[in-house]
């Protein structure tokens, strides 16, 4: 399985965006997790389409791109357009995922369905198949810098029993409180893309990368 580490702009000091992106990039990371909140699904309102559009120009890596938006199947298009290459939906924001899902791969993009840390896996019963990665929030979403919820660890490793359970390659990206302390867990319960935002961002954001994107290469090369 590959390991990925996955920073979390949010956390970014956005006066900085372009510097504090291109300091993660330079250490190998391959991942940029991308959150976009429009204060209705959350309570907070964080950037949109202009800002993906801009960092796009300057940045190789893969965007990943975490809709925290009501309908979220209204601005599909858009965010491809703006260069997302992996596109994540809340099934508890979409009434019709199925389809939300088919535009996403139609549009050439990978397609990820993201669970609040209490929405029940049933909601994967008939999606599983059809997704690329599936986003379990381990904090409620709306913030960065909140602590990592624990029964979202048993979460974590029911899906990847189910995963594998069905004979798919599913990735499992969880995101909220992922840093030192709670790493390990969330590694062990089969987690593969990790969102780190404020682990990462701060006052030693290159060093912070580093760290991280290590310890996923050492992890991946022990467990082969
Ligand atoms: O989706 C999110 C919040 O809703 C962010 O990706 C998350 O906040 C990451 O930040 P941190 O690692 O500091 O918890
Ligand atoms: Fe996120």
């Amino acid at each position: 399985m590959k390991y990925e580490l996955s920073p979390s702009i949010l956390s970014a000091d956005f006066a900085r965006l372009g510097e504090e992106i291109k300091a993660v990039e330079q250490t190998g990371v391959n991942y940029l997790h991308i959150d976009v909140m429009d204060g209705m699904f959350v309570p907070s309102i964080s950037f949109g389409f202009p800002i993906i559009k801009s960092i796009r120009k300057m940045s190789n890596m893969v965007f990943d791109v975490h809709l925290m938006v009501e309908q979220p199947e209204r601005y599909i298009e858009e965010t491809a357009a703006s260069g997302a290459d992996i596109i994540t939906i809340h099934a508890e924001a979409c009434k019709h995922p199925d389809r939300a899902i088919e535009q996403i791969h139609q549009l050439g993009k990978k397609a990820g369905i993201a669970l609040n840390p209490s929405t029940s896996l049933h909601e994967l019963d008939y999606l599983l198949e059809k997704v690329d990665m599936v986003l379990l929030m381990t904090v409620n979403p709306g913030f960065g810098n909140q602590k990592y919820i624990p029964y979202c660890t048993g979460k974590v490793k029911e899906l990847r029993t189910m995963i594998e359970e069905r004979g798919l390659q599913t990735d499992i990206e969880v995101d909220g409180g992922i840093n030192a302390a709670t790493i390990d867990a969330v590694l062990e319960a089969g987690a593969n893309i990790l969102v780190a935002g404020s682990a990462v961002f701060g006052k030693e954001t290159a060093k912070n990368a580093e760290k991280y994107r290590k310890l996923l290469a050492d992890y991946q090369e022990n467990h082969k």
